[in-house]
């Protein structure tokens, strides 16, 4: 008798290494920063908004596919079978496909700032990238010794979000500030969860991410007070008058939250049951945004 291994197909393959949910990360700072900015200055303008989000869409499709071709020069994705590079079999393909989208996304930067006759925006957005290639890049890899959670918080927090901002008013604000913390926080949240299955090939790979460091049940244990941070920050901010009572909307994330906490504290450890992790994360992400960007607006 044979056995046979079920294989995912081709489609699903291809699905989760083009991994569509993930680029409502690149939207959030764009949505935030222009929303606390529409909230301060009354004006919106359509065309750097919709501008930056194309652009911000194709910097982290940059991200991604070289963070597959780095990968593979580390051995770290040899079992990854939705690894575009495996997926293809053309590591420089890959490679330059990512230094177009790379090159695009930086062409619709340049286009903001040629309308603002200001190169703030493509300072931030630029340093925002290289943040980005130290997390994978040689000869940094600086996300194989743990680092890239702070690297996350910063670019799609303070970072991206001021950018976005600055691209609507030209001007920094506290409150654009305070409200890139929570973005930030969510964004790292997304990245940590992304590591709980795969602790053993990362280990292997010797790849220290947080939680080969501090193991999958701590992870797990840290997790609520992790997502809680995001409530707990935002209601403080309402009481404090800082921010409008809407934003208290975001609230709505709290049972993608509880389902993620739960999910991990039972899963942390199997990793084909934890996996879907990530996803969860991006819910929690996508609503608690979302809806703090409504917040700004109502
Ligand atoms: C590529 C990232 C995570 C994947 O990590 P890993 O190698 O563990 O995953 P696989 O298992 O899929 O191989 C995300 C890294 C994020 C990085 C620290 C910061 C990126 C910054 C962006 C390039 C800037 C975006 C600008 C913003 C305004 C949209
Ligand atoms: O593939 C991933 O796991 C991630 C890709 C990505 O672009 C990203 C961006 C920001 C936070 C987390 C992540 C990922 O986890």
């Amino acid at each position: 008798m044979t056995t046979q291994t079920i294989q995912p197909s081709n489609y699903k393959l291809w699905l989760a290494a083009i991994k569509p949910p993930m680029y409502s990360v690149a939207i959030m700072p764009i949505w935030v920063g222009t929303a606390v900015a529409l909230y301060e200055h009354h004006s919106l303008n359509w065309s750097i908004f919709s501008t930056f989000i194309s652009s911000a869409i194709l910097i982290l499709a940059w991200e991604n596919l070289s963070n597959d071709v780095f990968d593979s020069d580390t051995g770290i994705d040899k079992k990854k079978h939705h690894s575009l590079v495996n997926l293809t079999g053309n590591k420089s393909l890959v490679f330059w496909a990512g230094n177009l989208c790379l090159a695009l996304g930086i062409l619709g930067i340049g286009a903001i700032c040629w309308w603002q006759r200001d190169l703030t925006v493509l300072g931030l957005i630029l340093l925002c990238c290289f943040l980005g290639y130290m997390y994978q890049g040689p000869p940094f890899r600086l996300g194989y010794q743990g680092l890239g959670e702070f690297l996350c918080f910063f670019a799609f927090g303070p970072l991206g979000v001021s950018a976005a901002y600055y691209s609507q008013t030209q001007s920094w604000s506290n409150l654009s500030l305070l409200a890139s913390v929570l973005v930030g926080i969510s964004t790292t949240l997304v990245l940590f969860c992304s590591h709980f299955h795969q602790v053993e090939d990362d280990l292997a790979a010797g790849k220290r991410s947080p939680l080969v460091r501090m193991g999958t049940h701590r992870g797990a244990q840290l997790l609520p007070w992790f997502c809680g941070s995001i409530f707990a920050i935002t209601g403080l901010l309402v009481a404090l008058g800082s921010f409008p009572v809407w934003t208290l909307l975001s609230f709505a994330g709290l049972p993608a939250t509880l389902k993620l906490c739960r999910h991990v504290a039972t899963y942390h450890d199997s990793p084909e049951e934890v996996s879907n992790c990530k996803f969860i994360a991006i819910a929690v992400h996508f609503w608690s945004g979302l809806l703090l960007g409504m917040g700004f607006i109502l």
